[in-house]
């Protein structure tokens, strides 16, 4: 057995920290396109059918897309102010990382004695996140060596991995540890998390809504929710 973890909104307070930096960016990006009277982004609605849990480029396309605008991908390197899909990127990040370097990171107290209490079960665990940033915020809380493997944007990236809600990253952890998808379960805040657990036939996906959105993470494969994960106690 085995437990995966996502890391933004699940062992992190950080989900809402991307959804601010993801706002600011469209926003600037909608008002310069289309006038003052510009249909804002959304960090709720928008954010969770659009961007939460998505690799960076794919959330940028996404997001436009739902909105009909296509913009060219871009170089990896394009400045922040360049109307591409890798620049707005590159502005959320640079927004992000500025709004983390004031305001700091914290854990979720309940995920981290839960980790402690599977591990201290003699169970393997995994972070799985889309964020490229991911090793350096679980460092900031000092979290790393709660986790024996790490998928992260930089390693999907490296290894080729589509990102969610597609299950690679999910499944790359699980062959990582080695147990099958069926002898792992799968903690997530994000409906492209769930998306990802169910099409990967995990063996137990776990909706973790801090939001308010536990008929959203059910109806995309939750097999349970809570909003915490002291919630679950030492049923592990
Ligand atoms: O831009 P980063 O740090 O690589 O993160 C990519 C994505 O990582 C996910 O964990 C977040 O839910 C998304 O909001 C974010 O866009």
């Amino acid at each position: 057995m085995a437990c995966l973890f996502d890391l933004d909104g699940v062992i992190t307070k950080t989900a809402v920290v991307h959804a601010a930096a993801w706002k600011q960016t469209f926003d600037a990006f909608l008002r310069q396109r289309d006038g003052e009277d510009f249909r804002p982004f959304d960090d709720s609605h928008d954010y969770a059918e659009y961007v939460d849990g998505l690799p960076r480029a794919d959330g940028v396309r996404t997001f436009l897309a739902s909105r009909g605008i296509h913009l060219p991908e871009g170089a990896p390197d394009d400045p922040p102010d360049r109307a591409t899909v890798q620049g707005l990127g590159n502005r959320k990040n640079d927004l992000l990382l500025e709004m983390i370097r004031t305001g700091g990171v914290e854990a979720y107290d309940g995920t981290l004695r839960y980790v402690e209490a599977v591990r201290a079960h003699g169970l393997r665990t995994a972070v799985v996140s889309s964020s490229a940033n991911c090793r350096d915020i679980l460092r900031s809380v000092g979290a790393e060596d709660l986790f024996d493997v790490r998928i992260d944007g930089v390693v999907a990236a490296e290894r080729g991995l589509p990102g969610k809600p597609q299950p690679d990253t999910f499944l790359a952890a699980a062959r990582d540890l080695g147990v099958e998808a069926a002898e792992a379960a799968v903690f997530e805040d994000a409906l492209a998390g769930m998306d990802a657990g169910r099409s990967g036939h995990f063996g137990y996906v776990v909706g973790v809504d801090r939001v308010g959105q536990g008929a959203a993470l059910r109806a995309h494969g939750a097999d349970t929710v809570v909003q915490d994960l002291s919630e679950l106690g030492e049923q592990a």
